[in-house]
Order: structure tokens, then sequence, then C-alpha cells
């Protein structure tokens, strides 16, 4: 087989990008850098990437808005893309800037930085920093935390200073000023890895199968697997949606996560998304399935979106 083709948010430097090397074991993959979150879906759904690896949420900070957007799919542009695996990657974050404009460092620093730039995702992770240092200087929302890097690294007129990784500084040559400005040591972010089900390419390699052992500390994962649904139920039915959420109960699913988003069809209306663990056993053989049918008696609209293998350790679970 050619090269795996793996997409992820760009440019190079990326949280994302990091995640993508660290899954796809170095040098095995092709890595397609885009500049959004909806390109590298499009690439998937059109099979010009055989993955895509997506953050979906952060321990600090909580869910990225746009991957449930992607997830909601509301128009149907996706749907041959589903979950396949996960990733956690710790997230450092570091304020870096043009090469050369604080000879003396962060000790030498006078208070002149105008304006910050980063990921949406990225302010509320480094909050208690920026409050304490820069209360009152305008933040601009950029398409990543490496896109902030080499937006500062051109900057030529403004005193920009960027929030990204100390990988995304080496890539794009701009100066750290202050490492491990995140809020929490323990920042992660969870990223989903995705491949399109009618890629026979991925086939082979569909991750939805519970694989062998990758990792050093593999005994201690927990054995789970992890499901992911999106449905939408009546409104205006009361128990419509406790209905909904007893099924996965009685099929042996434990629930771990309920996210909403607009149904964008009649304000106040929502797509739910829904996450269920499992350990595999005979006597939870094809819940997935059997959840899923009950599910669509229920339910106005109803997705599967993929099974895949925990990949938190026991003690996180
Ligand atoms: O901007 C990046 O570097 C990304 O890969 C995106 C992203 C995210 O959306 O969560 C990834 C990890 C960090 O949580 C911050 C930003």
């Amino acid at each position: 087989m050619t090269r795996l083709r793996v997409t992820f948010l760009g440019p190079l430097g990326s949280f994302s990008h990091q995640a993508a090397a660290e899954s796809f074991c170095k040098g095995s993959a092709d890595l397609q850098p885009q500049v959004s979150f909806p390109d590298a879906f499009a690439a998937l759904q059109k099979k010009e990437a055989d993955y895509a690896v997506i953050p979906c949420e952060n321990s600090t900070n909580g869910s990225v808005v746009q991957t449930l957007d992607l997830l909601a799919d509301r128009d149907g542009l996706y749907k041959d893309v589903k979950v396949c695996g996960e990733y956690y990657l710790t997230v450092h974050h570091c304020l870096m800037v043009r090469k050369g404009t604080y000879p003396g460092g962060w000790a030498g620093y006078d208070g002149s930085i105008t304006k910050l730039y980063t990921h949406p995702q990225a302010w509320g992770q480094c909050e208690t920093f920026l409050t304490k240092y820069f209360k009152g200087v305008e933040r601009q929302d950029v398409t990543s935390t490496s896109k902030a890097a080499e937006i500062v690294s051109k900057e030529t007129t403004e005193r920009g200073a960027a929030i990204a990784s100390r990988f995304a500084a080496e890539q794009h040559g701009t100066d750290v000023l202050v490492e491990n400005i995140e809020d929490r040591a323990d920042n992660t972010t969870r990223f989903l890895i995705f491949r399109n089900v009618l890629d026979e390419r991925t086939a082979q390699l569909n991750l939805e199968q519970p694989s062998p052992p990758t990792s050093e500390d593999e005994a201690t994962l927990e054995a789970t697997h992890k499901t992911l649904i999106t449905f939408t139920v009546d409104h205006s039915s009361p128990g419509a949606l406790a209905n909904a959420l007893l099924i996965f109960k009685a099929h042996g699913l434990n629930l771990t996560s309920i996210s909403t988003r607009p149904s964008l069809k009649k304000p106040w209306q929502y797509i739910f998304i829904v996450e269920c663990g499992r350990t595999p056993s005979d006597e939870n053989k094809g819940a997935v399935d059997k959840a899923l049918n009950d599910l669509r008696q229920v339910s106005e609209t109803c997705r599967d979106l993929g099974t895949w293998k925990n990949q938190l350790s026991a003690s996180n679970a």
C-alpha cells in the first residue's frame, strides 16, 4: 500500500500536527496540513486523505465547539466520516514574539506588547497568566496556534505576541519569552482520529477493530470501547430525551458525556452528541447496534459516529 495520508489543522507546528505525527508512528505517513477543521473533514469525505486528526475537547477549557459542529453535520456533508481512534496530547503553551524583539527576554520585558494572537481554544487554557500580565490587551483569534506563531514571526509594524507551542516556535523561528503559561500543568487535549468508512485503503487498518498493544503502558489501559452517537428528539414530547437516554442504560452502555449544539432548524432545539463506553463481553455483544436500532424508534434523527478503543489509562478513565 502507498503511504498513509493524514490530515490535520495546520500550518506546521500546530498541536494538531504534533498529535498527527505522534499518533501515526513518525515518518510512516504523509502529513497534510489544512487551514480549517472543515477542510480536513472535506478531504476525508472526498478520500483525498486517509485519516484526519481533530481536537475535540480540552481538560481545562472543555469542548472544541467547531468540532462538535462537524459531528452534528447538519447538512450531511460528511456522511461517511467516522471516528476510529483517539489520542491524548499534553498541551504546553508558550508566549512568543518575532525574533530579536526583546533581547533581554521576559526579564527585560517593558509591557509594550499591544496585541495577542492564538486559536480560540488556547485563551481559556492560559487565562490566569493572561489576566496577570495582559489585562486589557487586544486578543485576535486566528485559525491555529501555529498560524499565530507564523503571523508574529513576520510582523513589522505592531508589537504582537503569539500563544503556541515550543514546536511552533521552532517551526516559525520566533523567540519564546515565557514557557508553560497554561493554567494547569495537566492541560491535555483529546484528539479524535477519523476515517472514511468507504475508503478501502484504510479498511485493513481500521482502528475500530480492537488493535494490538501499541503503547508501553498498555497494561494499565482500560479495555473499554467508546462510541459516539448523535440524535435529535421531538422537543415538544415530555420524556422524549429521557426515553432516548434510558436505551443506553438498557444495553449496558455507560453514558460518559452529552453535548448539545443548536439544531439550526428551530431556535432552542438541539442536536445531542452522546459518548458512551463499554467493556466488550459476551453479554453485551452487539450492544451498540441494538441500542442504535432502539434509538431510531424514539428519535427524529440518529447517527452512529463510530466505535474505537479507549486510550485513557484506568486511573484517568
Ligand atoms: O491551534 C492548534 O494548534 C490546534 O491544533 C487546535 C487546538 C484546539 O482546537 O484545541 C489544539 C490543541 C490546543 O487545545 C489548542 C488548539
